[in-house]
């Protein structure tokens, strides 16, 4: 009999239950079976992760780790510390392997790396399996039957979806794993190139990850946040397929809540338990399965008949929309993450753009400081200090816990993008990247298109309160409470608006008003708000106006030439990018700032210089 030696290459799937790719392989009957994670550096260097993220992935793999040791002792999650790219040429030699297995990722680096290891596998006769599971249906398909384009609407993804066919019933976790083959790794590693670092600030000791591609002790264990340099994570929140398996009967078991919910309906500021499933992060690292998750749902609610809600607002609803971004993305690739060279987003001169790469067209990670009041702004919004107490304590939530309700994410980035700051999504979604235990691309994405209204949604006159919307949720202000603490003891009258509260009201409270909260940060002081909202919401909303009249896309020509700034010609009196500090690589912004050249310009209005000298009186 033909040997069969199969790696299964773990990746965004860390679970046993519903895996179409797992089956695959086991569908192969194996004589020797390896599951194995690779430790990518490009993830460990180039993508922005919270400790609390690492942490969370950590968690994942170890619970993976035991059940599949459940299954067979003799195996768990063998952990490979090198490149996908460079190690499964040598993998694939040493251990003598037939067949590679693993789910698709529609991401725009996991193409990228996967097309080079599935070369690499030819070359080495290697057959490779590859099926879809991380979506509803698969995105490639979705695309396919949408003729082609981005799905840019639930309609789109809806029609679409009829046309791939239904949505696949679970299949059960397999009930026992093959042994393994042996595991030389006597060949060289190869280093990973570790600069830049975008993980480097949160680093307080040496990163050791790379030592040896079989760890420390050579039995290919986890990592730890310790050989990463790591501190401690921060959140409660813990991950793993068990535990998001034992969240997900909770939920069931409920069949009200299942059947009834309503996503608006759902308190941004409940924390403890949260308002919604918070089964996001667990979706993200595949410790559950969307289908599970969908069909469990479903069952419940076409067995609850009369009163129970349907899409878009219903929790099916919400994982369609995970689907149409996952859709959206595989249509438009990495450009789908940005505004440039993206047909899809508006383009709006917002405030701190984003650098490009002129020979990708792809964004650098780094960004224009156009105007340092935005950047003062910017930084204020990110760290919780805007003197805007509902606004600070989501953000804070974010950075301590890594995970902020669906309602207060659309509060923030109102607030960042066109509702208060009028400063690029990209920053936003940057802050996002870095923080979010769910971070998901495509989501992530998505949702900051349509919360600063460049896609999907277009009601750039709705924006959210800072005060009111809190309010509307949390009477006594309790995330506030929570989340800052230095209002605790604040009386609820005041606790959106603590610049109205009478000095003896603060004075009880402990709590003076004063400073940025940024570099001048004292004990029992909290900032007074960074502006006056309801004039900045004007001034946004006349900018949007305009911006929406002029109508460009990201990949337009006057935007990627700069001469968009020739129909924006009143820029010195309303809300507008300024003029760029040009380092060569956008030509646009540089044509931009060479077609004011020599210009007189007119004192500023209602822009964001007037608004902060203003502030500053
Ligand atoms: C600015 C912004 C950024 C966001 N970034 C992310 C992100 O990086 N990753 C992410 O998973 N979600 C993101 N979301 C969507 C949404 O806020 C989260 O999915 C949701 O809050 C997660 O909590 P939950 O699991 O309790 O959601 P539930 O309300 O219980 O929904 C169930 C599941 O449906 C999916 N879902 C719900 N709402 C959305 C949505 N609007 N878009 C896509 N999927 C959705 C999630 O997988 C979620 O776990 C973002 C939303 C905004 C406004």
């Amino acid at each position: 009999m033909a040997k069969t030696r199969v790696i299964y290459w773990f990746r965004t799937d860390l679970r046993l239950h519903d895996s179409p790719a797992l089956k695959a392989a086991l569908d192969l009957n194996p004589t020797a079976f390896w599951p194995i994670f690779t430790w990518d550096p490009h993830y460990v260097y180039r993508a922005r992760g919270g400790l609390n993220r690492w942490q969370f992935l950590l968690d994942c793999q170890n619970d993976l780790s035991k059940s599949i040791s459940k299954l067979n002792p003799k195996l768990k999650l063998f952990v490979l510390r090198e490149a996908p790219q460079s190690l499964f040429p040598k993998l694939f030699k040493a251990w003598e392997v037939t067949h590679l297995v693993f789910e698709k990722d529609t991401g725009s680096y996991g193409r990228e790396r996967d097309q080079v290891v599935m070369e690499a596998a030819k070359k080495a006769g290697v057959v490779v399996i590859v099926k879809s599971g991380r979506t509803l249906w698969d995105s490639d398909e979705i695309v396919k039957k949408n003729g082609g384009e981005p799905t840019m609407s639930m309609a789109a993804l809806r029609a679409a979806g009829g046309k791939v066919g239904k949505i696949p019933r679970p299949i059960p976790a397999p009930k026992h794993l093959p042994d393994p083959g042996g595991m030389a790794v006597d060949f060289e590693q190869d280093q990973p190139e570790t600069a830049p670092d975008l993980n480097a600030s949160r680093r307080t000791e040496k990163d050791t990850g790379y030592r040896s591609i079989a760890g420390p002790s050579g039995d290919f264990a986890i990592e730890t946040m310790e050989e990463l340099g790591f501190p401690s994570a921060t959140t409660p929140h813990r991950g793993g397929e068990s535990i998001a398996l034992e969240r997900l009967d909770k939920i069931i078991q409920d069949t009200k809540y299942t059947a009834t919910f309503e996503k608006p309906n759902t308190s941004p500021a409940q924390f403890d338990p949260p308002a919604t499933t918070f089964l996001s992060p667990f979706l993200h690292f595949g410790a559950l399965s969307v289908r599970e998750f969908y069909w469990r749902v479903q069952d419940v609610v076409d067995a609850y008949g009369k009163g129970a809600s349907s899409p878009p607002t219903s929790l099916t609803g919400q994982l369609l929309f995970r689907d149409m971004y996952f859709a959206a993305q595989a249509a438009l690739g990495p450009v789908f993450h940005q505004t440039a060279n993206n047909p899809s987003c508006r383009f709006i001169p917002w405030h701190l753009p984003s650098k490009t790469d002129p020979s990708t067209g792809i964004v650098t990670g780094e960004y224009h400081v156009d105007s340092d009041t935005a950047e003062t702004w910017f930084q204020r919004w990110k760290h919780g200090v805007t003197g805007f107490p509902w606004i600070d304590a989501l953000m804070r939530q974010l950075k301590q816990d890594g995970w902020m309700h669906h309602l207060g994410r659309h509060s923030v980035a109102c607030f960042l993008t066109r509702g208060g700051c009028y400063i690029d999504w990209e920053r936003g979604a940057e802050v996002f990247e870095e923080w979010l235990l769910d971070h998901e691309p495509a989501c992530n994405a998505g949702n900051w298109q349509w919360l600063s209204c460049t896609a999907f949604f277009a009601q750039f006159f709705r924006c959210y309160s800072p005060v009111a919307f809190g309010k509307k949720w949390d009477k006594e202000g309790d995330l506030i409470r929570k989340f800052v603490p230095e209002l605790k003891d604040l009386d609820a009258k005041y606790i959106y608006e603590p610049w109205k509260a009478p000095l003896p009201d603060l004075k009880k409270a402990g709590i003076r008003l004063k400073g940025n909260g940024l570099d001048d940060k004292e004990d029992g002081t909290y900032p007074k708000p960074m502006f006056d909202f309801n004039e900045r919401r004007q001034i946004c909303i006349d900018a949007m106006k305009k911006a929406y009249d002029v109508g460009l896309h990201g990949a337009d020509k006057q935007v990627l030439d700069g001469s968009w700034r020739e129909l924006f010609p009143d820029s010195d009196t309303s809300e507008v990018r300024g003029e760029l500090d040009i380092d060569g690589e956008d030509g646009g912004d540089k044509k931009g700032r060479e077609s004011h050249a020599g210009e007189k310009r007119a004192k500023p209005k209602n822009t964001i210089a007037a608004a902060f000298k203003k502030q500053k009186k």
